[in-house]
């Protein structure tokens, strides 16, 4: 799949946003990939993850044990992950702040694993994922996002595969462009909501 044509997935689903957003590492943009509405359609998910599949090395696709994503953005697309490659997907969840594996899943010791972001933008939250999956035994060999808008900031311990990568400007929220602050602000994630 090109660029062009998970750009046209995004345009398709009404998911490439323009206003003046608080993203989830405080940080404000105006713009905005609203993953979820392009996953709520459960044919181009499923497309889309297998796209991505598609360009990960066959060693580590036959190494993979399990898919973990952080909740809530990661889940879809770590389930539609798991389909392609026909592993279970599970989700790290932070009820109290810390992300967390619940609800019964459980890794082996040194089980090999997946984790799946919808986006990675300063990287923090793949971070977090990456902890406390590693904290549950698990051993993160790879990590894959729908999109990478981190513009190369976001580095990891592991290959990393995004089907998109995107470079949209973002600001503290001290320092913002007068054209932006001027726009009513809105938070669609939910980390701290
Ligand atoms: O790379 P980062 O700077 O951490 O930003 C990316 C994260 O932000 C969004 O999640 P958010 O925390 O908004 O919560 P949600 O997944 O529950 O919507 C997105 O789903 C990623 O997890
Ligand atoms: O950094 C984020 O919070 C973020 C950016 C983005 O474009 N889309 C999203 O879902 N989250
Ligand atoms: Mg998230």
């Amino acid at each position: 799949m090109t660029d062009d044509e998970v750009l046209n997935e995004f345009r398709a689903a009404g998911a490439l946003l323009e206003g003046h957003f608080k993203l989830s590492s405080g940080r404000h943009s105006g713009h905005y990939l609203q993953c979820a509405r392009v996953l709520m359609n459960a044919a181009r998910a499923e497309r889309l993850a297998a796209a991505l599949v598609e360009r990960m090395p066959q060693d580590l696709v036959s190494a993979i044990g399990a898919v973990v994503s952080p909740a809530m953005g990661g889940i879809i697309f770590g389930h539609e992950i798991g389909r392609a490659l026909g592993k279970d997907a599970m989700f790290v969840e932070r009820p109290t702040g810390t992300f967390e594996l619940r609800r019964g899943f459980a890794l082996a010791p040194g089980q090999k694993v997946l984790m799946v972001e919808d986006v990675v933008t300063t990287g923090l939250s793949s971070r977090e994922a990456i902890a406390a999956i590693e904290s549950a035994g698990g051993s993160v060999i790879g990590m894959a996002s729908l999109i990478d808008r981190s513009a190369g900031q976001a580095v990891f311990d592991m290959p990393y595969f995004a089907l998109l990568k995107m470079d949209f400007p973002t600001f503290p929220a001290d320092d913002l462009p007068p054209d932006l602050a001027e726009i009513p602000l809105s938070k669609p994630g939910s980390r701290n909501a």
